[in-house]
């Protein structure tokens, strides 16, 4: 999968929040969008991951060559992020059927071995709305990072994690984000520090 930008701006109203973005992004590689609170990675996250338009420019995805359609687009992604929420009404028991009703597990993973990975055994059979905010958000990525989709987007990965959930996430993305086209949103580099290459907004201002 690979996924370009041309020329890329998006604006709400009058404003604009970036402009002129050229990039590729390739499979196999990780990329940090970086800048400071309301600079803008997470509007571009949204319109990597086709959930939002351009205000100017095009993207386009190609898997082997061939463009991928916007339909095709997302099923080749999951994402973790602040504004997607868990259905709250299920158990994770019931949360973790439901996404891979759509979605494959990556390969050496299954149900059983996911409650293990997100270290919530105990908590399998109570409602999301219960959880704490950081089991949520570990519950989130866990998701998102155990699926087999070749784009891994994740918007503040660690916001509401303890540091020994901080360390869980870089091993888990050390785990399952090889050979997958990764972006991270961010301003704290524990969170990025495995991207080598890094998209700074305030170059798009
Ligand atoms: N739907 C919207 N309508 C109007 N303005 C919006 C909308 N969504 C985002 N914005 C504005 O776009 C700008 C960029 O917001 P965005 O959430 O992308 O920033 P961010 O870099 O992710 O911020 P943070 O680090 O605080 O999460 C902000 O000024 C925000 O108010």
């Amino acid at each position: 999968m690979e996924i370009s930008l041309k020329n890329i701006g998006r604006r709400f109203n009058r404003d604009w929040i970036f402009r002129g973005i050229n990039y590729n992004f390739e499979q196999g590689k990780s990329y940090a969008i970086l800048g400071r609170n309301g600079s803008g990675k997470s509007t571009l996250l949204q319109l990597i991951s086709g959930s939002l338009s351009p205000s100017e420019g095009r993207i386009t995805a190609k898997a082997k060559g061939k463009l991928v359609d916007d339909e095709d687009l997302f099923a080749s992604l999951t994402i973790a992020a602040p504004y997607l929420e868990l259905i709250e009404e299920f158990t994770l028991s019931e949360m973790i059927d439901f996404h891979f009703r759509f979605k494959s597990y990556q390969a050496g993973t299954d149900k059983s071995n996911l409650i293990d990975l997100l270290e919530l055994n105990s908590s399998k059979n109570k409602a999301l709305k219960y959880f704490s905010s950081g089991m949520k958000q570990r519950t989130k990525l866990g998701l998102a990072i155990c699926t087999d989709t070749p784009v891994l987007l994740l918007d503040e990965p660690t916001s509401n994690l303890d540091t020994q959930a901080i360390s869980w996430y870089q091993k888990l993305i050390s785990d399952f984000g090889r050979n997958r086209l990764v972006v991270v949103c961010s301003n704290q580099e524990h969170e990025y520090q495995f991207c080598e290459n890094h998209i700074q907004l305030s170059d798009y201002k």
